[in-house]
């Protein structure tokens, strides 16, 4: 199924806009998988089992598992989620972005070595870098517009010709980019208003909205900045408030309850 159909479907069968993010830190993991041999794959996919019916999405990123020499645990992660969790879309966190002839290699490594329904990217090089992306229309293509972290400010909000730059990316992509229709937009939960504006210049497209939870984003600044009129239209992303909200043997129910947690808290917002 594409991204795109999939994530529509997740949305309204979950009852969900909470994307469950993977990033593996074994230093944080419970005693009894620390030095198990195949921790990582075991430690993600016991949150992944505990959560799939509660989320909109999965998004591992892919440093974790890097960092790790874990990029095999990675692959066998995500065949896991198609295999026992159909329908709930895998967007690999791998920010890329370079000269069109190594996008086409990233290309490869996400979709056919990794299996993923969606990749983040990086815009800054321009649209002969994200083309090879744009033009799989079955996958997603999930491009920085205004992040997250304290120094998004840095040059995202740099005023070109009048407007900030993370505008001009949101335009872009949104009037010219999306001719497939299966973009999407990263738009940070610690900027809320930037999210609004974001909104208002995309219409209807999804929004990755990383930054709640541990980055302390306001979850009803999110939902009411940011979903569409259908009350839809967000993957609120969530790692280490999920992933670690336990510590002991039943660490994944911990990570069950505090994803239903955000899930419900949400959905308190949507209805307001
Ligand atoms: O602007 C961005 C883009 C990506 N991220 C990624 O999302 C998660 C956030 O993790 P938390 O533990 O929920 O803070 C992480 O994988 C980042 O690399 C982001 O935070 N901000």
């Amino acid at each position: 199924m594409h991204f795109m159909q999939s994530l529509q479907t997740a949305w309204t069968r979950n009852n969900s806009l909470v994307c469950v993010g993977l990033d593996p830190e074994p230093a944080k993991f419970p005693a009894h998988l620390k030095g198990r041999p195949d921790a990582v794959f075991e430690f993600c996919a016991a949150i992944v089992d505990a959560t799939a019916d509660l989320a909109c999405s999965f998004k591992p990123q892919i440093a974790h598992f890097a960092a790790l020499r874990a990029e095999e645990a990675l692959e066998r992660l995500i065949a896991h989620i198609h295999a026992k969790h159909p329908g709930v879309p895998v967007i690999l966190d791998a920010k890329r972005g370079d000269i069109g002839s190594t996008a086409q290699h990233y290309v490869t490594e996400a979709f056919e070595r990794f299996g993923a329904d969606a990749v983040t990217l990086n815009p800054y090089l321009g649209r002969d870098s994200a083309q090879p992306f744009l033009d799989r229309a079955d996958k997603g293509v999930i491009l920085l517009c205004h992040t997250s972290n304290p120094g998004a400010a840095d040059l995202q909000d740099l005023d070109v010709g009048g407007k900030p730059l993370y505008q001009h990316v949101a335009r872009l992509i949104a009037q010219e980019w999306n001719t497939h229709g299966n973009c999407a937009l990263v738009t940070g939960a610690t900027y809320p208003e930037q999210l609004a504006e974001v909104r208002a210049l995309i219409g209807d497209i999804p929004l990755l909205v990383p930054g709640i939870g541990a980055q302390g984003g306001d979850v009803q600044a999110v939902v009411r900045n940011g979903r569409t009129a259908a009350g839809a239209g967000l993957m609120i992303n969530s790692s280490r408030a999920i992933l670690y909200a336990g510590s002991g043997e039943d660490f994944a129910e911990a990570a069950r309850t505090a994803a239903l947690d955000l899930r419900d808290s949400i959905n308190h917002y949507r209805a307001s």
